[in-house]
């Protein structure tokens, strides 16, 4: 039986801890914070995951799976699992220091693991350098295996159990034998190669479908100066097995705790080897516009936004989350709250305790947030958004009842009929 410890209970150090003890390994989880902790013990997760509680729970009942804020309890286990955050700093530079701190407690307290896996996303070319700095010690023979995440919040423990594949980095086979052993019952295709090359497989791929989000987008962009409509046009589109369909929904752009700050530590990184990536400036300039543009049609459509009334459905980044880190619809609050706009919202799962203060109204449902509205934004395509009953919402709002359709979810004949004036991203 194998004894893991997993440092850090985030989306995806709690997922792996919690699934690696459904395996049936002996899992500690190490997590700095007390307040975490003592919820975890207690069988509630401190974000929402759909599935995660069940498989906490399960863990717990069993003993196999422990949390501790105490590095000591690592000592003697065979694989301790790097999964702390790597947030971004304002010049787009990864914040390296819980990396680094867990780096220093591993040699505090002389844990000497046989293996370190680091699933933590950090840039092309860490591993190496702590390799040098914590782990090159003729005593200390910890081997250092790169093992980037792909999960995806609200799909996290599917995509856990169903990634497309597996992605291993490191100089020895042994070593990355014994990480391939810890992803036993998942039946997907094994990629090893060296670390720094795994490191750069994380931060490629999520340039890439960040790229795939912004090109859309510019291409709906487009769609509006032409007279063309960007749903077909993506459907179509993606219909080429070559470019694939997903990742081609025009919108918003992209937000969350990974896109945004990923695509700015891989230009930063890249300015830094004295690299101009001139395609990634692009989708991050892009991804930023469409928050704006979106700005602009209520402007185009309510003149000044000064003293008009703006709800905004949807907080999150995405649906089935309760994740509002770089969300589009909190960064098109602060620009309609700039323009002197009346703000309310409303969210059926946003994790308001994280939201800093901010001057709008946070309704308890979606039609207090549309009542008394000039305009309505639908930030977020939550299923309950979709469903509403939109003429007694169009009843609740005042002239022009605008809604812009942030996420092109609505369907824009019926809400013309219901007496809307409609606006989507990329629409005719
Ligand atoms: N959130 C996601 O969907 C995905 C995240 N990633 C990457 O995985 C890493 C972790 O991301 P999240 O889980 O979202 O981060 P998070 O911020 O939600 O969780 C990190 C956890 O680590 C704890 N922590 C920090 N320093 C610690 C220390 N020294 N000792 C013990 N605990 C410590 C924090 O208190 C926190 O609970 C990041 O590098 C991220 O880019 C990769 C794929 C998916
Ligand atoms: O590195 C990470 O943390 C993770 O980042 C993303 O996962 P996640 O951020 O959970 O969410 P996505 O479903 O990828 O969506 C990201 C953003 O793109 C937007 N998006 C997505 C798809 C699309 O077609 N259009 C679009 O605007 C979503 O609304 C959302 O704001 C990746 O999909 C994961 O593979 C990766 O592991």
């Amino acid at each position: 039986m194998k004894r893991i410890a997993v440092i850090g209970a985030g989306y995806v150090g709690l997922v792996a801890a919690c699934c690696l003890a459904k395996s049936k390994f002996e899992v500690i989880c190490i997590e700095r914070d007390q307040d975490k902790i003592n919820q975890l013990v207690k069988g509630i997760i401190p974000f929402y995951e759909e599935g995660l509680q069940e498989l906490l729970v399960a863990g717990l009942e069993s003993e196999r799976l422990k949390f501790s804020q105490n590095f000591a309890d690592c000592k003697g286990l065979e694989v301790l699992m790097v999964a702390v955050g790597t947030p971004s700093q304002v010049d787009g530079r990864v914040d390296l220091s819980q990396i680094y701190q867990v780096m220093r407690d591993i040699k505090h307290y002389d844990l000497r693991p046989k293996v370190l896996v680091m699933k933590s996303t950090v840039p092309p070319g860490l591993g190496e350098q702590l390799k040098k700095r914590f782990l090159a010690n003729s005593e200390c023979e910890t081997a250092y295996v790169s093992n980037p995440e792909f999960l995806r919040e609200g799909q996290a423990i599917k995509d856990w159990y169903f990634p497309d594949r597996i992605v291993l980095g490191g100089d020895f086979p042994k070593a990355l034998e014994l990480v391939e052993s810890l992803f036993i019952n998942i039946s997907a295709p094994v990629v090893k190669m060296d670390v720094t090359s795994a490191e750069m497989v994380k931060y490629a791929s999520n340039a890439f479908l960040a790229t795939k989000i912004s090109f859309i987008n510019e291409i709906g962009n487009l769609c509006e100066l032409v007279g063309a409509d960007i749903t077909p046009v993506a459907q179509a589109v993606g219909m080429d097995r070559r470019i694939g369909d997903q990742f081609l929904k025009a919108g918003l752009g992209y937000g969350g705790s990974c896109f945004p700050k990923d695509t700015r530590g891989l230009d930063f990184l890249s300015t830094l080897k004295g690299h101009t990536f001139n395609l990634l400036k692009a989708v991050i300039e892009v991804n930023t516009r469409q928050r704006i543009l979106a700005v602009r049609k209520l402007c185009n459509s309510l003149g000044s936004l000064h003293g008009k009334k703006i709800g905004v459905l949807g907080l999150t980044f995405k649906p089935d989350t309760d994740d509002i880190r770089e969300s589009p619809a909190l960064e098109i609050i602060k620009f309609l709250l700039d323009e002197g706009a009346q703000v309310t919202a409303y969210d059926p799962m946003a994790n308001i305790s994280k939201l800093n203060s901010m001057d709008f109204n946070l309704c308890l449902n979606a039609m207090s947030a549309a009542s008394g509205c000039h305009a309505l934004v639908l930030a977020t395509e939550w299923p309950e958004f979709i469903n509403l009953d939109w003429g007694a919402v169009q009843k609740e709002m005042r002239e022009p009842f605008l809604i812009l359709d942030g996420r092109n979810s609505l369907n824009a004949q019926n809400m013309s009929v219901l007496g809307f004036q409609y606006v989507g991203m990329g629409k005719l």
